[in-house]
């Protein structure tokens, strides 16, 4: 279970945002851009949220600080019941998280880039060989385990990136736009993996601006606009609030604020 409650993180101007001061954006406010003022998700066993939102709005700041990569200003997330900003080491072993940043070492091969970080996690010999070897098949990944990951296509790094994310086999998953960039049918693998994941009862997050994905996959669909929440229900709560049944025309009415006259 994955929940949210209250979670803020501003970042200081810098000179040169001072400089370009919008006089618009109510999130530069006192020397610091608000990226996230208010955000309240909930995700549970067996459930699919898709966090959505337009660019800007505060997703990936909301993933990495859910992933332990920053630190929260205000808020609290529980995972698995245990508070992770208390607790970074416990919480970093339960949360499998997928960044758009790729980390991957270049020199390394993609198997060795997998095995690395099983072996951080603790996994060795035989456990290690048969968790390794059940991921580069379930992704596909047997026909580029031996190149270098600094010669991997980018569907290529995904799905070692993905492997990567959940050798450790994690209590919950968080991947970060994890389609973006992918051709159709590296899409079609991961949308898979996801679902694999949901069927063995481990809660995933993923931000997209897919509303095909959202459709194909989630239990759940999160809104934050401007650093704030504006939806967290069910998909059913999302097309009723949103009034349509099509993905893209409900989100838009919920941003716009049509779904409310
Ligand atoms: N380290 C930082 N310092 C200053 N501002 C930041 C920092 N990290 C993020 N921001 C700002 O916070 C806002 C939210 O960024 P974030 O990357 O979380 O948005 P997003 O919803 O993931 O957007 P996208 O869909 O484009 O990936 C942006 O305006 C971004 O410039």
């Amino acid at each position: 279970m994955i929940a949210i409650s209250g979670l803020k993180k501003r970042f200081a101007l810098t000179r040169e945002h001072k400089k370009k001061k919008s006089q618009t954006d109510p999130r530069e406010r006192d020397g610091f851009f608000h990226s996230v003022e208010e955000v309240n998700l909930h995700c549970g066993e067996g459930e699919v949220l898709g966090l959505l939102g337009p660019n800007g709005a505060g997703k990936t700041t909301t993933l990495r600080m859910l992933s332990t990569a920053l630190t929260p200003d205000d808020g609290t997330i529980l995972v698995d019941g245990q508070d992770i900003v208390k607790k970074p080491v416990v919480a970093r072993k339960a949360i499998g998280f997928l960044s758009g940043s790729t980390g991957l070492y270049g020199r390394l091969t993609a198997k060795e880039n997998v095995e690395y970080f099983a072996r951080l996690h603790g996994l060795k010999g035989k456990a290690l060989k048969a968790r390794c070897d059940a991921l580069f098949q379930r992704l596909e990944m047997e026909t580029f385990l031996d190149k270098r990951a600094e010669h991997l296509s980018t569907g290529m790094k995904q799905k070692t990136n993905i492997a990567r994310a959940v050798v450790h086999n994690p209590k919950v998953v968080v991947l970060d736009e994890p389609t973006t960039g992918l051709d159709i049918m590296t899409t079609q693998t991961v949308i898979s993996f996801i679902r694999d994941l949901k069927s063995a009862g481990t809660p995933v997050i993923f931000s997209t601006h897919h509303l095909d994905e959202v459709a194909l996959l989630c239990d759940r669909v999160s809104v934050i606009d401007k650093g704030i929440t504006c939806f967290d229900g069910s998909l059913a709560e999302f097309k009723t609030k949103g009034q349509s049944h099509e993905l893209n025309q409900a989100f838009l009415n919920l941003l716009t604020g049509a779904a409310h006259v």
